[in-house]
């Protein structure tokens, strides 16, 4: 018989940072293509914080990865929302293009700039749904 017990683990659940970027009245939405469960909903660009890095350093690391960008990084958008029984959480920041750069979906399947009455023609991944509904405010 293990001996070993179970530890649950005590450390703050990981972030998970992700940008609203908002374009002459149109927000950015992502289309994933992995893993398999979530792979064709949608999400705003964004990943895990590494450690070191604070949470700007990592959305910017993300929007250039994933759609080629240089951002500034704004303010806060929406609760934060747990994620995986509250192991990580989804914190979203507004974040504005710099010099006019143009995204490109490098790493997901496609992307969409969607008007407020488009929100709703996407599925969008299940923790975004709190975010989704205070973009109506900032899109108007
Ligand atoms: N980027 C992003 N992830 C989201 C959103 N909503 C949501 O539930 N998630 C989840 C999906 C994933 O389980 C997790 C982010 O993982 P990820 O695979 O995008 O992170 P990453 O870019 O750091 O990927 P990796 O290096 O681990 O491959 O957060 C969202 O709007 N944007």
């Amino acid at each position: 018989m293990p001996s070993e017990q179970y530890v649950r683990p005590t450390s703050s659940p990981r972030v998970i940072v992700a940008a609203v970027i908002i374009t002459a009245g149109r927000v950015l939405a992502c289309q994933r293509s992995a893993p398999p469960e979530a792979a064709g909903k949608w999400e705003f660009p964004g990943g895990k914080v590494e450690p070191g890095e604070t949470e700007h350093q990592a959305l910017a690391r993300e929007c250039a990865e994933e759609l080629g960008v240089r951002v500034k990084v704004g303010d806060r958008v929406g609760p934060d929302v747990p994620l995986a029984h509250g192991r990580a959480v989804l914190r979203v920041y507004a974040v504005t293009l710099l010099d006019g750069d143009v995204p490109a979906a490098l790493e997901h399947t496609s992307m969409r700039w969607l008007t407020v009455d488009q929100l709703g023609s996407v599925t969008w991944l299940p923790a975004d749904k709190p975010i989704v509904a205070e973009l109506p405010a900032l899109l108007s």
